[in-house]
């Protein structure tokens, strides 16, 4: 997959390529990533890339051209036509089906703005989609596109070994995920769950499935509301909550 994030700050945006399961993913070859800077596209000498609103007001707004033309550079670096995103508080909340829909593309280009934004021509003539990683305002668009980077760099094929467990990722199940436990196997006097010391896998799965049901339930009822359980699934939730009233 290739990625190509256009910002006013490239090394932000690459200290993804610099560690952990990010990291290893363009190592291996199967994260493409570049960053075009739009200040590397004026042609004043100062190297203007905003200016003031429009209407008035406070801040500044990214202007047009030097987007344009970094957003066409992008375009042409490769010949898969790109999903052109912009990371903004006004898109569609991002959700695990989102980002498997993104990582599923051969090619994404990302656009961080700064200021208050960029201007509304630019989004009109260049922008495909606009998504938001959440209800709250960031400085800048970059860590929202490092957080689709990383979301969907970790479902790319061989981006994670076995030793990490993308496949049972609590939102790829649609629930949240269960407890965790390593040594030691006492901590402050806190044990671990019993039939995780058994080593009888299907018990353990069975649990596992038992807490992540539950503590959605508890947690998320909203994840549960638009899902039908099945009998198992309701029976391990109905013994759940029997154990809390306990
Ligand atoms: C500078 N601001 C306010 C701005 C205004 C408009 C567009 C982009 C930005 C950049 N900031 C962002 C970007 C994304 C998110 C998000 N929730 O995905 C939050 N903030």
């Amino acid at each position: 997959m290739r990625i190509d994030v256009v910002t006013l700050f490239p090394d932000l945006v690459n200290c993804v390529s610099g560690c952990g399961v990010t990291g290893r993913a363009v190592e291996r070859g199967i994260l493409d990533l570049h960053c075009w800077n739009p200040r590397d596209y004026t042609e004043d000498r100062h190297r203007t890339v905003d200016d003031r609103p429009y209407g008035g007001g406070p801040g500044m707004v990214m202007k047009v051209e030097p987007l344009r033309r970094a957003i066409h550079d992008a375009r042409q670096a490769d010949t898969v036509p790109p999903l052109v995103v912009y990371m903004s508080p006004q898109g569609r909340r991002l959700d695990q089906d989102a980002v498997q829909r993104l990582a599923d593309l051969p090619r994404l280009i990302l656009i961080a703005g700064r200021y208050e934004g960029i201007d509304e021509r630019l989004v009109e003539l260049e922008v495909d989609e606009e998504w938001s990683i959440g209800d709250y305002v960031l400085s800048g668009g970059e860590l929202a596109a490092m957080v689709v980077i990383d979301a969907c760099a970790r479902l790319l094929p061989g981006a994670l070994g076995d030793e990490d467990s993308a496949q049972q990722d609590s939102f790829m199940t649609g629930l949240l995920d269960c407890p965790h436990y390593t040594r030691p196997e006492v901590y402050e006097g806190r044990g671990v769950p019993q039939v995780l010391l058994g080593g009888h896998h299907a018990e353990i799965e069975r649990w596992r499935r038992k807490q992540a049901l539950g503590r959605t339930w508890q947690r998320r009822p909203d994840l549960l509301e638009h899902r039908v359980l099945d009998e198992a699934d309701q029976r391990l939730l109905d013994e759940y909550r029997r154990e809390l009233a306990d």
